[in-house]
């Protein structure tokens, strides 16, 4: 029992009504985030909104990102997948966070690799959102490099408020630009 299998009762997930239209990039949650913001050591990953409850993401293994020499580090791509699936929060307007992040590695990633991910949202049930995502080499259709599949957990706000370092979540709470506070926590503006 891995809590990752939808029990009896899950239901489909909702695309918001605002979600952004199919092909639409998403842009970074929050500029100092890891995955999407822009840090020269981060991922510098950009997701698209796809079809349904689901996105695409394009990230390109650095030099920065090696484990073994001339391949990626296995945590950095789970850090890709995790942040791909992260990005499905907006689609469906929840504040939710990753419970359980299951990774398959199916072949290694060289550096210089464009990895091609995409995630989607298969069941809800309460709070709990369970997704799968996958990253394949070199195009959408190449071959597949990893598999995942997690339990992200809906959370409110003050999951951030009262568990992150004060001078962040201030400067966040303090940006004037709404949408930027709306995504920094992931909040339906
Ligand atoms: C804003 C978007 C950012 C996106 C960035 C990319 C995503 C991320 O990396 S998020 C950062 C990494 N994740 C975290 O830091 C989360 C740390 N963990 C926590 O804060 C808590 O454990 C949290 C919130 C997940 C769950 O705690 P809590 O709210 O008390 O819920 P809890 O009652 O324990 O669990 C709720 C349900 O989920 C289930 N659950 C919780 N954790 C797990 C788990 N790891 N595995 C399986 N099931 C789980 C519980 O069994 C429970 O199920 P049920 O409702 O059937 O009884």
């Amino acid at each position: 029992m891995t809590g990752l299998t939808p029990p009896e009762g899950a239901t489909e997930p909702v695309r918001h009504p605002d979600a952004p239209a199919p092909g639409e990039p998403l842009g970074a949650h929050y500029d100092q985030c890891f995955g999407c913001g822009d840090q020269s050591r981060g991922l510098g990953l950009s997701a698209r909104a796809g079809e349904g409850v689901s996105v695409t993401a394009d990230f390109t293994v650095g030099a920065g990102h090696q484990g073994a020499p001339g391949l990626a580090h296995g945590g950095v791509l789970a850090a890709a997948l995790d942040e791909t699936l992260g990005s499905l929060n907006w689609l469906q307007r929840v504040i939710a966070v990753t419970g359980r992040l299951e990774t398959d590695f199916v072949r290694p990633v060289p550096v210089g690799t464009e990895l091609h991910l995409e995630a989607r949202v298969t069941a809800v049930h309460g709070r709990k959102i369970y997704c799968s995502a996958a990253g394949r080499i070199g195009s959408p259709d190449g071959p597949l490099a990893l598999r995942a599949q997690a339990l992200f957990i809906e959370v409110r706000v003050d999951h951030f408020i009262e568990n992150g370092r004060a001078e962040e979540i201030d400067a966040a709470l303090a940006d004037p630009d709404q949408v930027k506070l709306a995504r920094a926590f992931e909040v339906n503006p």
